[in-house]
């Protein structure tokens, strides 16, 4: 097996630090083993990335942009065996990660157009003076990536980052270094010069040596709110270092009036189990009226999430769910579970483990309505919480009683609860007869409270990626038709 991990200085090596493997969650087998990156290495890559990264910035904007479409058109000619990577590292059925790759393959127009649309270059000239605003890249920018979205999140920040002129140092997940491997021997043949991307896998000292190394100008990370929260406290005492932070959520779904429970069920299976319920904007409280049209809109999603086919990434016909990434990740969402129906919490669907493998898990639902004080806690996985309601006003107020605020829901034929619910909703994405998930790469993607920094990502990941600079610029200084007062010019000729 060849264990080279790190990509440094154009050059594939293998790391000097401790060793770790990616396991696939399906079989439990080992998929690979290498060694992280070191601090050396972090050194190495940070004074090749510095080298480079002048250059790098000022060259023209077309000639980044050629070699990140060119990475896009390698992206579609290898589109099945990525999928594939990414479905045998994460266990998420092809049919998905075949999307993954879809959405890393459009990432790269919509960021182009993103960087014109949100940075570009406007000028307006006033007599002989050009008053202009253009950006410039920060310089060397680190991006650390979740492991539920291996290809499509942290492409989601270094596309943009490159078009943007910084260079790149990519930290992915430990749970998916191969998706990395993989998906940066591309960036290789489509001709990324030396030292503008570096990719240094590895566990927590590989991460702290790249968060805190003095030659880092910004850190673009996706993952939990607890990592994100540590690295927010270490960027407090370095405010020039940009930080943009996309966490996590207890998002909120509720259901108002329906006459068409079907299409709304649907959602509910959409919003709260796709990707085995491992998406940060996945629905995690379904808030639920009380009463006989509450009772049935239950009796139907019971039938449905019991139907719900979970099995191995590429069986035929293929499950609309895979495992979780680990089997200690289901195991966690299992004492999360049993914490819940200890605190009052009545099973109206057990997740069940099955026995293709320890990372499997069937969808669950509980009503945890009688439990006071719910832990405000993102169960990262296939467990949905029902809320019965009484009141609509209070539904959206416990709706949003959370510390975060990344995506929320209503599935409602009225188009005044619609507006109401719109306008009182606290979160980043607001959804109305959509589920919370599959949100679009052409609109902004982040939210409020502890689910990010207000540094949306997507459309607006162009900001993070230059600072704005504003100039006022003539061909020669001219003096004022009138001096100000106090200002004499001589001496007179
Ligand atoms: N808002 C979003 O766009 C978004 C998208 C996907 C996932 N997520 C969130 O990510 C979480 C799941 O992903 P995860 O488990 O991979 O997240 P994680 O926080 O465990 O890891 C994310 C990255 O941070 C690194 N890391 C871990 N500890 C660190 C530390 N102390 N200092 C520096 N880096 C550290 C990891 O190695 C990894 O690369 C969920 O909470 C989910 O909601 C958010
Ligand atoms: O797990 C978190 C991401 C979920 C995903 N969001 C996006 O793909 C954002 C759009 C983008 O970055 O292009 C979702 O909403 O399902």
């Amino acid at each position: 097996m060849n264990n080279d991990s790190i990509y440094l200085a154009g050059h594939w090596a293998p790391g000097g630090g401790a060793e770790f493997s990616s396991i696939d969650p399906s079989s439990g087998a080992t998929l690979w083993t290498g060694n992280a990156a070191t601090p050396d290495d972090v050194n190495v890559a940070f004074k090749s990335a510095r080298a480079i990264a002048g250059a790098w910035g000022t060259r023209p904007f077309a000639e980044r942009e050629a070699i990140v479409r060119r990475f896009a058109e390698l992206l579609a000619e290898h589109k099945e065996s990525l999928a594939s990577t990414i479905a045998r590292e994460t266990g998420k059925p092809l049919w998905e990660t075949r999307t993954e790759v879809g959405a890393m393959i459009n990432k790269v127009d919509l960021s182009v157009k993103a960087y014109w649309q949100r940075t570009g270059v406007s000028e307006n000239r006033n007599g002989a003076v050009l008053s202009a605003i253009r950006h410039k890249p920060h310089g060397v920018v680190a991006v650390f990536g979740p492991y539920n979205f291996p290809g499509h999140l942290p492409n989601g920040h270094i596309v943009p980052a490159l078009l943007a002129g910084n260079c790149v140092v990519f930290k992915p997940s430990e749970q998916t270094p191969l998706v990395a491997i993989e998906t940066v021997k591309l960036w290789h043949e489509a001709g990324i010069p030396e030292g503008v991307f570096s990719l240094l896998p590895g566990e927590l000292e590989t991460a702290e040596s790249i968060a805190q190394h003095p030659q880092l100008d910004g850190l673009y990370f996706t993952g939990s709110s607890r990592t994100g929260g540590i690295l927010n406290r270490q960027f407090a005492e370095m405010p020039g270092k940009i930080l943009a932070l996309e966490m996590g959520g207890n998002n909120p779904q509720v259901v108002g009036k329906i006459n068409d429970i079907v299409p709304a069920v649907y959602d509910v299976i959409q919003s709260a189990y796709l990707s085995s319920g491992q998406r940060c904007t996945c629905a995690r409280r379904l808030f639920v009226p009380q009463g006989p049209e509450g009772d049935f809109f239950i009796t139907v999603l019971v039938d449905a999430i019991r139907k719900i086919m979970v099995g191995r990434w590429n069986d035929d016909p293929q499950p609309f769910m895979g495992p979780l990434i680990s089997a200690t990740a289901a195991q966690q969402l299992l004492d999360a579970e049993q914490e819940l129906v200890d605190l009052g919490a009545e099973v109206l669907v057990p997740m069940q483990r099955l026995p293709y493998g320890e990372a499997f898990l069937t969808p669950g639902l509980l009503d945890v309505t009688r439990i006071d004080d719910l832990p405000d806690e993102e169960h990262f996985g296939p467990l949905l919480k029902v809320i019965r309601y009484d009141d609509f006003d209070d539904a959206i107020a416990q709706a949003n009683a959370t510390r975060y605020g990344l995506s929320a829901g209503l599935l409602s034929e009225d188009q005044a609860q619609w507006n109401h619910f719109y306008a009182n909703i606290r979160a980043g994405i607001v959804n109305w007869n959509r589920p919370t998930t599959g949100a679009s790469g052409a609109a902004p993607f982040g939210g409020v409270g502890e689910s990010g920094n207000h540094r949306a990502a997507a459309l607006y990941a162009a900001d993070y990626c230059a600072y704005p600079v504003a100039s006022m610029e003539a061909p020669k200084s001219e003096l004022p038709a009138q001096l100000p007062p106090g200002i004499e010019l001589g001496p007179e000729v």
